[in-house]
């Protein structure tokens, strides 16, 4: 029997990016006799090429943004996003986004799916919570996931392929890669309030909270099935 390798990319520039892998190897344990999985810390642009996805873990976004551009990573990572599988979460989702509100200056995005981000979206009184969610709407038999949100973003906007329009926040980062995601923006949740915390828009995914960070591979092992082999 053949078996298919597949290299799936953390991006290590920092943040939470040996949780992540770490939860892959878990995930990826039994079960999967066809293919064979490598979980790579990406730091260079050679790291990078090797990958046929990429997690972007939470950490700060605008430190991410910063080390990204002064290691000459940011290019490829434009590139990488514009065809490869990736998944950003928390931080991650950030600096996939097209549009960041709350954003800080000089902050660099990815524009990988059409959706604006609201930077530290809960304030400093929910600054961080854990709660368990149901997303067996579309992980089958994920009634209660316990999620971990640290500092969060929410999406505020999941269609910023239509044509621009005014808007009057202040702090607006946005991406200077301009090219056109195909299909829409998913919304995979949205908590009890309406906050939009899971999106999807084609072979891109991104979370609000860390999954990385509770102890159930389940979201993990939804990545690679779903978006990897
Ligand atoms: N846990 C996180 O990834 C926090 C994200 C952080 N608030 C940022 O703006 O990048």
């Amino acid at each position: 029997m053949s078996v298919t390798k597949k290299i799936v990319g953390v991006l290590a520039l920092q943040g939470a990016f040996i949780e992540h892998i770490q939860h892959f190897s878990r995930a990826t344990e039994n079960g999967y006799s066809k293919y064979q999985f490598e979980f790579l810390e990406v730091r260079t642009e050679e790291e990078l090429a090797q990958c046929d996805a990429l997690v972007i873990p939470g950490g700060e976004s605008t430190s991410m943004s910063l080390i990204a551009e002064s290691t000459g990573l940011l290019e490829p990572l434009q590139e990488f996003v514009r065809t490869k599988p990736v998944w950003g979460t928390c931080a991650g989702l950030i600096f996939i986004s097209k549009r960041v509100e709350n954003g800080k200056e000089g902050q660099r995005i990815l524009g990988a799916m059409d959706i604006q981000v609201k930077r530290n979206a809960f304030g400093r009184q929910l600054d961080s919570f854990v709660t368990d969610l149901d997303f067996s709407a579309f992980i089958p038999n994920l009634t209660k996931f316990p999620t971990v949100f640290i500092r969060a973003p929410v999406v505020t906007d999941i269609s910023l392929s239509k044509a621009p329009h005014s808007y009057d926040v202040d702090s607006i980062i946005e991406s200077s890669n301009s090219y056109v995601n195909t299909g829409p923006v998913e919304v995979l949740h949205k908590l009890e309030n309406g906050l939009v915390v899971a999106v999807r828009q084609g072979n891109k995914l991104g979370t609000s909270f860390h999954p990385e960070l509770s102890d159930n591979y389940s979201f993990h092992k939804w990545f690679i099935d779903e978006f990897v082999i």
